[in-house]
């Protein structure tokens, strides 16, 4: 059953159409990869389903419910949220503070978030360190707070903006790892990576942007094979990093 779906979703910046006619559909609990060459609209796209821009044409279906429009706020309400490319934890709290604040105002029916924050720190496997602040922790530690923190608000479906960027292979490999726990949680994961080893392990289908256009949709195996996907993006670094990490 479809739990997120775009239809013809179209964004421009002056003569850039940064997203252009787009249509998608997620089923519920899958985990669905989103790839493209850097400037392809990948994080446009994400930020067009989160509510921080508005598309021009097109609508966001949550559950069925138009979207579009609404503050990412409200639609965190409703059961999406976001983490970003570039984490800003509050710097002066704590890590179980950090997750509190999700769950305290993600605005879904959490009824202790302490006791929630410290749930999702121990799933991420930082609930040891959870009284230290942000600035004790490694990349990889401030990228798994992220989670924590998303995971917080009691979300159906998380996008994920590039976890696994500017991470060693231990540190990726527990990403991937906290992805596929959260897949197995029944929640939809929607991600964007450059990371090609982890993206391809994690997802179930995947998306190519290209030019602001789905150019391919399939398994991964379908789109490490498909010559306008390798053409386009992966080329010779198929099963490596593909570009270089954005923003
Ligand atoms: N606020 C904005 N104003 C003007 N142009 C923008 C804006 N945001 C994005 N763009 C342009 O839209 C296009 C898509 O950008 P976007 O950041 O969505 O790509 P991306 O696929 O996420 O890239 P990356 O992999 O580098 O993060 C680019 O040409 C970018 O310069």
């Amino acid at each position: 059953m479809t739990v997120l779906e775009g239809e013809q979703l179209t964004k421009r910046f002056g003569g850039i159409v940064a997203v252009d006619d787009v249509s998608f559909a997620i089923d519920r609990g899958e985990t669905v990869g989103l790839i493209g060459p850097n400037g392809a609209g990948k994080s446009t796209l994400f930020r067009l389903i989160s509510g921080v821009q508005e598309p021009n044409e097109g609508t966001v279906y949550l559950d069925g419910n138009d979207i579009t429009g609404l503050s990412p706020h409200e639609i965190c309400h409703r059961g999406l949220v976001r983490t970003h490319q570039i984490v800003r934890p509050f710097e002066t709290l704590t890590l179980v503070e950090n997750a509190a604040v999700g769950a305290e105002f993600g605005g879904r029916d959490v009824d202790d978030p302490e006791e929630r924050a410290h749930e999702v720190l121990e799933f991420v496997g930082l609930d040891e360190m959870a009284h230290t602040t942000p600035d004790e922790l490694s990349v990889g530690a401030l990228k798994r707070l992220e989670i924590a923190r998303a995971l917080a608000t009691d979300p159906e479906v998380l996008l994920f903006d590039e976890v696994a960027g500017g991470l060693d292979t231990e540190e990726t490999e527990a990403i991937v790892d906290l992805i596929g726990d959260i897949g197995d949680q029944g929640k939809t994961v929607f991600l964007i990576d450059h990371v090609m080893r982890a993206l391809m392990s994690v997802s179930e289908r995947v998306f190519v942007l290209d030019n602001g256009s789905l150019i391919a949709s399939g398994t991964p195996d379908e789109i490490q094979n498909d010559r306008r996907v390798i053409e386009a993006y992966l080329g010779e670094n198929a099963g490596e990093t593909a570009g270089a990490a954005g923003d």
